[in-house]
């Protein structure tokens, strides 16, 4: 049951918002509407325009309510910096959104705000990455092609289809391009995927140098949770229970034909190996 109120966040300074609530019957058509908007955020981002705080759900008579705000980002001035919370003296303001190492304006942006900001990047293998990505896609919108089909511009010649977004972002070396035209190479700490799995504290460790924290958060943090299949909180700030993260992080992927695995590999080959230049780091990617 969707409650009658829309969930968009008032009177933020630069951008505007719209905030549309609808209830129809038409189940397939809003299904469709709702896949639609999903598959096309990227789009929507690359126009400077950002949905947020999308919900969906039924009401008592089976009727779909989705409401979605769109915030529309107004031209450069867009002041993210008055929309951060205040930090006391010896207190670090960290903003995560994974789209803005993708996003073309961003850096530029980012830079308008801070020229002294540091920038956390975790990246993955980009084949893995993009499988994740489409699994987390088909479990919001299932009716959508196999990634397969997806991947490929041609698939009996084999050409790549690389502006298809789970493949786009794993175009790292591109990425990172556009934000070392802004900011040193060592305002920007990268994060390996892989480790942070195998050796949590050991990579936490490297990002607490590159803040200037203390090693706080140690190996005694952490515990491995064979059920989760991944490393957990043995005991979060605030809580005496163990923590591992949500459902939708860490979980089965799609299984992805092997011969379409390789040919992945093949053509991220020579991105990654630019990338790694770039971070003066080899990431071990195959
Ligand atoms: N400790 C722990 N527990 C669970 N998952 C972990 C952990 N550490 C890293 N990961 C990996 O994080 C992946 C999910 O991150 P996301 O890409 O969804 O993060 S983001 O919020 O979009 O930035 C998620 O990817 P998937 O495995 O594809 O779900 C995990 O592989």
């Amino acid at each position: 049951m969707l409650n009658q109120s829309c969930a968009c966040s008032a009177g933020r300074p630069g951008v505007w918002q719209v905030c549309w609530q609808m209830s129809l019957s038409l189940q397939p058509v809003l299904q469709g509407l709702w896949s639609h908007l999903q598959l096309n955020e990227t789009h929507l981002l690359g126009f400077g325009v950002e949905t947020e705080e999308q919900s969906a759900g039924w009401d008592q008579e089976e009727t779909l309510c989705i409401c979605i705000c769109v915030h529309l980002h107004v031209g450069q001035g867009y002041d993210a910096l008055s929309m951060m919370p205040k930090a006391l003296d010896g207190q670090i303001v960290m903003e995560k959104t994974p789209r803005y190492f993708v996003t073309v304006d961003t850096p530029a942006r980012v830079h308008a705000m801070s020229q002294d900001v540091k920038l956390i990047v975790v990246v993955r293998d980009p084949v893995t990455r993009a499988i994740s990505d489409y699994t987390q896609i088909i479990s919001k919108t299932p009716n959508i092609p196999s990634f397969e089909t997806l991947a490929f511009k041609n698939r009996t010649t084999g050409q790549i289809d690389s502006l298809w977004s789970p493949l786009w972002i794993g175009l790292y070396a591109q990425h990172m391009e556009r934000w070392l035209a802004w900011f040193p190479r060592n305002q920007i700490h990268l994060v390996s995927g892989e480790r942070l799995i195998s050796d949590p504290a050991g990579e936490l460790g490297k990002v607490q140098d590159f803040l200037g924290l203390q090693r706080i958060v140690t190996d005694k943090h952490f515990y491995f949770n064979k059920t989760k299949g991944f490393p957990c909180l043995k005991k979060p700030e605030g809580s005496s229970k163990p923590h591992c993260l949500g459902k939708t992080k860490g979980r089965t992927h799609v299984s992805i034909d092997p011969e379409v695995i390789r040919k992945l590999r093949d053509f991220y080959k020579p991105h990654n190996q630019r990338f790694y230049q770039l971070a003066g780091q080899n990431f071990g990617w195959h």
